[in-house]
């Protein structure tokens, strides 16, 4: 049953959460000169939001004073900060209903997903507050009896933040935890289609007791925002999480300030199964990795190669499965799939289709649009899928579960392999010995054996290769955020 039934923007418990101010050195900001950008529910297209589009001259207010803010901000204690941290951590989560309602109108993920991405990123505030507590520096042993060796833990200094539409909230999370946890503060700005809840986000920060300038939300053009966060001196760095297009654009801009790097980039995971596997939590892993958030995940597979010995079994588990999937919107109860964030998702959803029956794949489910209209595509699997074909060379970032057949491991670690990508991989099998050679041969950042699901607070988040640098989660995360000072103490 697939649901095209309307519904005005959601009720809220709490109608403050829903603003079209940006919220800028802890003032909120409207509209200058009636410049607006406009926010739509990717449902059916309908206007939610007109938010403030914000010129160069704001981004550099905020800056300077997210630099006066830091200074304070990194005086404070790890406890103070820690007990700041926690407090937005609970309000976010006594409020995660009302921020999942604003998220699916601003993204379209059912409300399931939306509270579910809200909850496991908002532990990164509540993880981060208290790895404060745990940046220790280190005495050293001096290299004569007169001398000791002190390495100090500093915060970088102020961040820029710019974050994606396909997790509007947790992304935000992911990010300010550490930076804050660390003593940095943070100019962040959104996704143009998905500002609100990164909005709401702040309204809860300045409740929290976050001070005035620590964590700024800026709404504008993008290009013009990231040049200001390239070349302005007082920017310490930049954290980063979208395309590799624009990662690599800001790597450039930012190489002349020697600006400290964190980039969460684009992927093309690769989803192996074994003969050996156990295919029916293989099915279960494939689902949750290949179409949560619509297949519009930096993680999703965006490759399945299965043993040709299992594929069969594989293959029709999986149908059964994708048959089950609702379209709809988010807000209605049963819906398990949303629709993609633009026509041109839709656009590289159909040339990824197109392409791979031309060069003999074939659609065993799904391959078109949705009677729903907009920006709705039916769930997609095909067959027959070979290495020379889009699907397997670039990110689909749509629904489409492409299935390639191999004959063992070898073939099947360079075909996995064979990518300029490296964040997600995953593989289901259960002998031992291909466990550990399968994991140290693939080429990512994150390995998922026997699971579809990767990210939590207390794992090292991140790519190699063009998929990025840097990692977020687990007490990896804060090291992007502090420098390291040597301090040399003679004359003992
Ligand atoms: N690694 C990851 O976690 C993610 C990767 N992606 C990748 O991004 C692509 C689609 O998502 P999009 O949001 O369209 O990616 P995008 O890279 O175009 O946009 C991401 C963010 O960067 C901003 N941006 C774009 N150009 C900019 C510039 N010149 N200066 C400053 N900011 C700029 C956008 O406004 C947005 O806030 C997909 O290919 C996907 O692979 C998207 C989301 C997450
Ligand atoms: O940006 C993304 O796609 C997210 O990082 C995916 S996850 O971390 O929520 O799995």
């Amino acid at each position: 049953m697939d649901d095209r039934s309307t519904q005005p923007v959601p009720a809220l418990k709490d109608r403050s959460l829903l603003t079209d101010k940006a919220y800028v050195a802890g003032r909120w900001l409207g509209a200058v000169d009636d410049r607006t950008i406009t926010v739509t529910d990717p449902f059916d297209g309908s206007v939610i939001a007109r938010v403030p589009d914000l010129g160069v001259e704001v981004v550099r207010q905020a800056i300077d004073a997210a630099a006066l803010a830091q200074a304070e901000w990194a005086r404070r204690s790890a406890k103070e900060r820690a007990a700041v941290l926690r407090r937005w951590y609970e309000l976010i989560v006594e409020n995660a209903e009302d921020l999942a309602q604003i998220l699916t109108a601003e993204q379209g993920k059912p409300l399931g997903e939306a509270k579910g991405e809200i909850l496991s990123n908002a532990a990164y505030l509540e993880w981060f507050g208290e790895e404060a507590k745990r940046i220790d520096g280190d005495i050293i042993p001096g290299p004569n009896r007169n001398q000791r060796i002190m390495v100090l833990k500093q915060p970088v200094g102020v961040c820029a933040a710019i974050t994606p539409w396909n997790f509007p909230n947790g992304m935000i999370t992911r990010k300010a935890g550490p930076a804050l946890a660390a003593g940095c503060s943070m100019i962040l700005k959104p996704a143009a289609q998905t500002p609100l809840s990164a909005f709401a986000l702040a309204v809860l920060a300045e409740r929290a007791g976050v001070p005035a300038g620590v964590f700024s939300v800026i709404t504008g053009e993008a290009r013009p925002i990231g040049m200001e966060f390239c070349h302005n001196p007082k920017v310490a760095k930049i954290t980063f999480t979208g395309s590799t297009g624009v990662g690599r654009w800001l790597m450039k801009e930012a190489a002349d300030g020697i600006k400290r790097l964190s980039l969460e980039l684009g992927g093309n995971a690769p989803f192996i199964v074994f003969d050996d596997a156990d295919i029916d939590a293989a099915v279960e892993g494939a689902m949750i990795s290949k179409f949560r958030n619509a297949g519009q995940t930096c993680v999703c597979a965006n490759r399945i190669y299965v043993q040709e010995t299992v594929a069969e079994a594989f293959t029709a588990r999986l149908l059964e499965k994708v048959s089950a999937i609702t379209l709809g919107r988010g807000t209605q109860a049963g819906v398990s799939q949303g629709p993609l964030i633009d026509d041109r998702a839709v656009a590289k959803m159909e040339e990824h289709v197109s392409d791979a029956l031309a060069k003999g794949g074939r659609i065993l489910a799904g391959g078109k649009r949705s009677a729903l209209g907009g920006t709705f595509f039916e769930p997609t699997v095909m067959s027959g899928i070979t290495q020379d074909m889009k699907v397997a060379k670039e990110e689909t970032f749509a629904p489409l579960a492409p299935i390639i057949t191999f004959r063992d491991e070898d073939e099947v670690i360079a075909m996995a392999n064979d990518s300029e990508f490296g964040l997600a991989s995953y593989f289901y099998a259960r002998d031992l010995g291909r466990v550990w050679r399968v994991a140290e041969a693939l080429e990512a950042g994150m390995v998922g054996v026997n699971t579809g699901m990767l990210a939590n607070e207390m794992a090292p988040f991140g790519g190699v290769k063009q998929s990025g640098m840097g990692r977020e989660g687990s007490s990896y995360g804060i090291e992007g955020f502090l420098e390291l000072k040597y301090v040399a103490v003679a004359g003992i």
